[in-house]
């Protein structure tokens, strides 16, 4: 039996919204902590994504949800971070990870770890501004290789916030390469606050070789809770050694029927076209082991009655569902790394 392990969504834009969101609470699948998906920091812009609020405002699990912000001025993310704390929220995090160009071109989000001096300033503002607890970083490793870590992590330590999560990739890397957890170690031997392990966690297997390999204080999912929405039930079932939920294509089914009853709900004025394209959003990540013929037609789908009929034709029945996606695809890929990684061994130098 392992200690407690603090189990997350990931933050991803456009797809954990509070549609998601409720989605998992119908399933009562739920991890323990939300991020919400980032929140653009603009100097001229003072007024916050309404559609993201929702997930602070309304969220209805009872867990807390962080506010996450991607920006570059001390300033203004900490007149955002102040905003943030008048809504329910139970603190801030900082996105220095996006690897968006137009983001990082501005130096936010990933664009941040190429600077220490602008990485330095606004972690210090926010720092100063949010209440104990209230204060978390979600960053990658570098920018171009994984070793600018060395460099970036003492800067995340001077300013000591509550929570670290790593994505442990590079931004160069993408979301496709093998993740490096021998880093993620290092931050868990040097930091004095929780650090939550991040990237290619696909099943339990997976989560248990991060565990392994960089025992990390709590485990973030991002992508394959979208495919397998069960994924934070079974987490925490296999922590505590018991038996994890096994469930079928027609499990799948109620999942899709809540999804697409919480994304109606989300519409001010409803747009058949909008909605099936969010949907379509979702699912693309679902499809993922699923039979082929799933993916074609509900992308080619173009009324809420073709995208419904086409998914309880093929999934209304008891078929199991794999518990872990096929490796090749452009959406999960390398996470059997993870498994065949004896050990997490720092580069020569690195002292733990
Ligand atoms: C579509 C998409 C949107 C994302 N949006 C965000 C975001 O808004 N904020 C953030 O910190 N990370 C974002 N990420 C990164 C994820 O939070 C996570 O770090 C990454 O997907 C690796 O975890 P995973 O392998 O469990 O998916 C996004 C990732 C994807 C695929």
């Amino acid at each position: 039996m392992h200690k407690p392990m603090l189990l997350a969504l990931a933050p991803m834009k456009d797809v954990t919204d509070l549609a998601f969101i409720k989605t998992l609470n119908d399933l009562n699948s739920l991890p323990d902590y939300f991020i919400t998906e980032y929140f653009r920091t603009v100097a001229h812009h003072k007024k916050m994504d309404p559609y993201i609020m929702r997930s602070i405002d309304e969220n209805p699990t009872g867990r807390p949800i962080y506010g996450q912000l991607v920006g570059q001025e001390p300033e203004h993310l900490v007149r955002d971070a102040l905003n943030l704390m008048n809504h329910a929220c139970a603190g801030v995090d900082l996105n220095m990870g996006c690897p968006a160009p137009i983001v990082c071109r501005r130096g936010a989000g990933g664009g941040m770890l190429r600077s220490l001096r602008a990485m330095d300033s606004a972690l210090g503002a926010l720092r100063d501004s949010l209440p104990a607890g209230g204060f978390s970083v979600k960053c990658r490793l570098g920018y171009e290789t994984p070793d600018e870590f060395e460099r970036i992590l003492p800067v995340i330590a001077r300013h000591a916030p509550d929570r670290v999560c790593i994505h442990a990739r590079t931004v160069r890397e993408g979301y496709r390469s093998p993740v490096h957890p021998e880093w993620v170690k290092w931050a868990v031997e040097t930091l004095k606050c929780p650090v939550i392990a991040n990237g290619n966690i696909v099943d339990t297997q997976t989560a248990e070789a991060w565990v392994r390999l960089a025992a990390p204080a709590g485990l973030m999912a991002g992508r394959t809770a979208l495919r397998n929405p069960w994924i934070f039930s079974q987490l925490r079932a296999h922590f505590r050694g018991e038996a994890a939920t096994a469930p079928t294509f027609r499990d799948l089914l109620r999942y899709i029927r809540s999804l697409y009853k919480h994304t109606l709900e989300m519409q001010d004025h409803y747009v058949e076209e909008k909605h099936i394209h969010r949907m379509k959003k979702y699912l693309v990540y679902t499809a993922r082991g699923l039979p082929e013929e799933f993916d074609h037609h509900m992308k080619r789908a173009k009324t809420s009655r073709d995208f419904m009929h086409i998914c309880e034709e093929i999934l209304d029945n008891d078929t199991p569902f794999p518990s872990t996606p096929p490796e090749d695809t452009h959406l999960f890929a390398h996470f059997n790394a993870l498994l065949t990684q004896e050990k997490a061994c720092l580069p020569a130098g690195i002292q733990l």
